[in-house]
């Protein structure tokens, strides 16, 4: 590889204030050290966790940073000691990483990995505690471990899936984040069985992911709930049955949705990360067995609160990181779930465009009618 062992100059969109417009720019990009590996990023979708650390309300979110989490590339070069994958792998960064090693990935009772979240937590590297990129000399952070609105990035060899290299990596760019986590959270976290009721809040990807895998799991209702009655016909074909718009109802919408279903639904998942919602999608469970998860990202400062007796009395509430999936050795496995035409993807792409139009791309996410917006990085 003539890039090998080289810094690369090429172009990213670089965050360095919050809610400053991003700036597309050349960026410099070191080799990858041990433990390493650099990826051209050929593709990556907006999801709404980047705007929300661009917004500033993330206390994890630092800046200058490269945010993008949701991508698909092709290796370049790994450093020493990399052997899960080398140049020329087609592959999707994952921000969960699974090293197989320490307590959480031996404990198989949870997909968060504790290898090298202490770094990617705080925009670093874990070998040396240092940006791989710079602009001018001056760091820039990382973000996710995975900052995929870069044309190259470095990520940790534990958070790379190496895929089947005839997936098309404009499409399964989606199973780095959003789809997988509205899957899993029906399939690995809430374990939804054939029969159930199930009350879906927010009916972006996320939650027509839940719709998704709900109705593969055999769900006998499932009730989408948005206060933007336009997602409804769109959210058929994901396998929604009902639509309630809370702003049409004059009652709490617990009561609402307890009244339709005989005193309240089997599963509930909360997609929009408001913290009002969360307590209703928990209170609309039915009693003595009932299952609320949290799947939205709210702010710092936010937090949940409901009576303890919603406990006492059987419901139980969870939340969930990347749908509980085990991203180095499931994803893979969804994408090719993708390749049998056993899970939708294409679907949720809304719009396509180039790197520089990534502020439009931006725009585009607080619509109502965009569900993925995917960008091409080489154009
Ligand atoms: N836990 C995870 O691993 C994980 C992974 C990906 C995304 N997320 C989070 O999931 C959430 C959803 O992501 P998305 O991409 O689907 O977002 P989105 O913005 O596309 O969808 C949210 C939907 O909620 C609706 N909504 C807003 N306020 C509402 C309210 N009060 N009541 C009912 N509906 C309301 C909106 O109209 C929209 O349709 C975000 O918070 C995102 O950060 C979490
Ligand atoms: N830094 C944020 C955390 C946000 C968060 O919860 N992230 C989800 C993924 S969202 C993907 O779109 C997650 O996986 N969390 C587990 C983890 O980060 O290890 C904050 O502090 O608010
Ligand atoms: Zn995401
Ligand atoms: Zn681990």
């Amino acid at each position: 590889m003539a890039t090998q062992g080289k810094v690369i100059t090429c172009k990213a969109a670089v965050a360095w204030e919050p809610n400053k417009p991003l700036s597309v720019e050349d960026v410099d990009v070191a080799p990858p050290q041990a433990g390493e590996v650099r990826i051209k990023i050929l593709y990556s979708a907006l999801c709404h966790t980047d705007a929300y650390t661009w917004s500033g309300k993330d206390p994890e979110g630092l800046f200058p940073c490269i945010l993008g989490h949701e991508a698909a590339g092709i290796v370049e070069s790994v450093g020493e000691g990399v052997t899960s994958v080398q140049p020329g792998d087609h592959v999707i960064p994952c921000y969960q990483a699974e090293c197989g090693d320490c307590k959480f990935c031996k404990s198989g009772k949870t997909n968060l990995c504790g290898k090298v979240r202490s770094a990617t937590g705080v925009g670093v590297m874990l070998s040396d505690r240092k940006s791989r990129f710079s602009v001018n000399g001056k760091p820039i952070y990382h973000f996710m471990g995975t900052s995929t609105f870069s044309q190259y990035t470095v990520v940790h060899d534990v958070s790379v899936a190496k895929i089947d290299p005839n997936a098309p990596l404009d499409k399964v760019c989606l199973l780095g984040c959003g789809v997988p986590t509205g899957l899993g959270a029906v399939w690995n976290t809430a374990k939804v069985e054939a029969g159930s009721i199930v009350a879906v809040f927010g009916l972006g990807t996320v939650g027509l992911a839940v719709a998704e895998g709900a109705k593969a799991a055999g769900a006998s209702r499932i009730i989408g709930i948005d206060i933007d009655r336009n997602k409804f016909e769109r959210a058929k074909n994901f396998g929604v049955t009902e639509f309630i718009n809370p702003k049409e109802h004059e009652k709490p919408i617990q009561q609402v949705i307890a009244d339709l279903t005989d005193g309240g639904v089997d599963y509930s998942f909360e997609c929009i990360g408001n913290v009002s919602v969360m307590r209703a999608a928990l209170e609309c469970c039915h009693k003595g067995w009932g299952t609320s998860v949290i799947v939205g990202v709210a702010a710092s400062g936010q937090e949940i609160s409901t009576r303890p007796f919603q406990l006492v009395t059987g419901r139980v509430w969870k939340g969930t990181a990347f749908g509980g999936f085990k991203s180095r050795s499931q994803v893979p496995w969804l994408v090719d779930k993708y390749m049998k035409k056993e899970i939708k993807v294409d679907e949720y792409i809304t719009q396509s465009l180039n790197l520089p139009e990534i502020n439009k791309a931006f725009d585009l996410l607080h619509e109502g009618g965009c569900l993925r917006c995917v960008l091409a990085l080489h154009v």
